[in-house]
């Protein structure tokens, strides 16, 4: 615990602290994005130059990438890489069963890549971030621009034939500008009444043309690791993956 942080940059540092502890030589490790993630970068960075660690990261935005070079960490893409052992980042919500709402930092999509091509997800919070039912959070939704009003309108429709309300979809902006993701995509917030069942919402949202990817995670999340402001960490382990426990590393399925 550090006297000059805020009690939530403790909370944030103790969480990732703990999570970087996971990290083993060799390992092939996934970078989240947002200010919790950003001190596991720097406790990762750490790690490296003062233990000599030899590890490779794969970063889930530019600004996650930037961090890691300044901090001296080897990092590679996702297609170099092919498979992670584990990926560190934080969340938006997490609910009792570790779904998960993503994109506050709006890089959920390359997030959601990353993670589900990581044997493990840790996600690192604090305690702000636990809810009994996911949605009070908005739920990012990143759309391509083409058409982007008529996907708004198709989200809008598909939300009411399933009863889920939402009462706006509002379009992130940046300034005067939507903001723009690192694939060049917009962002919908959707701040909904409730989420009845996330797996199906998430699947009807991605069945929207022009829906990239929204930011429910289901099934991912392995591990969520809890700071707390006096710098006490505390880990909640899930069972084995149950909608991913088949697909987990698809290029050993394939013998490769
Ligand atoms: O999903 C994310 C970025 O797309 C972040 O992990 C999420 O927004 C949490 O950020 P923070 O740690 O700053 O609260």
């Amino acid at each position: 615990m550090s006297a000059d942080l805020s009690p939530s940059d403790n909370a944030k540092l103790a969480a990732a602290k703990r999570a970087v502890e996971f990290i083993e030589a060799g390992m092939r490790v996934g970078l989240g994005t947002g200010s919790t993630a950003f001190w596991m970068v720097k406790c990762l960075g750490e790690r490296v130059r003062e233990e000599g660690l030899n590890i490779v990261g794969v970063p889930t935005s530019s600004r996650t990438a930037a961090q890691a070079r300044e901090e001296g960490i080897e990092i590679v893409t996702l297609d170099e890489a092919r498979w992670l052992d584990l990926t560190i980042d934080g969340a938006d919500e997490f609910d009792p069963e570790m779904n998960l709402i993503k994109g506050g930092g709006g890089a959920h999509l390359q997030e959601k890549i990353v993670a589900t091509a990581s044997d493990r997800m840790i996600v690192i919070a604090d305690p702000s971030k636990a809810v009994d039912h996911l949605g009070t959070f908005p739920l990012p939704v990143e759309v391509i621009p083409f058409g982007r009003e008529a996907t708004r309108a198709l989200i809008e429709r598909s939300l009411r034939e399933q009863d889920v309300w939402a009462r706006d979809v509002t379009l992130r902006m940046s300034g005067d500008a939507p903001f723009v993701t690192d694939e060049g995509n917009h962002i919908f917030d959707l701040s909904l009444r409730r989420i009845g069942d996330p797996r199906e919402l998430s699947l009807m949202l991605n069945q929207v043309p022009g829906v990239v990817e929204n930011g429910l995670f289901i099934d991912i999340c392995d591990c969520v690791i809890i700071g707390h402001g006096d710098g006490r960490a505390e880990t909640r382990e899930r069972g084995p993956r149950v909608l991913h426990a088949e697909a987990d590393n698809v290029f050993a399925d394939l013998g490769d």
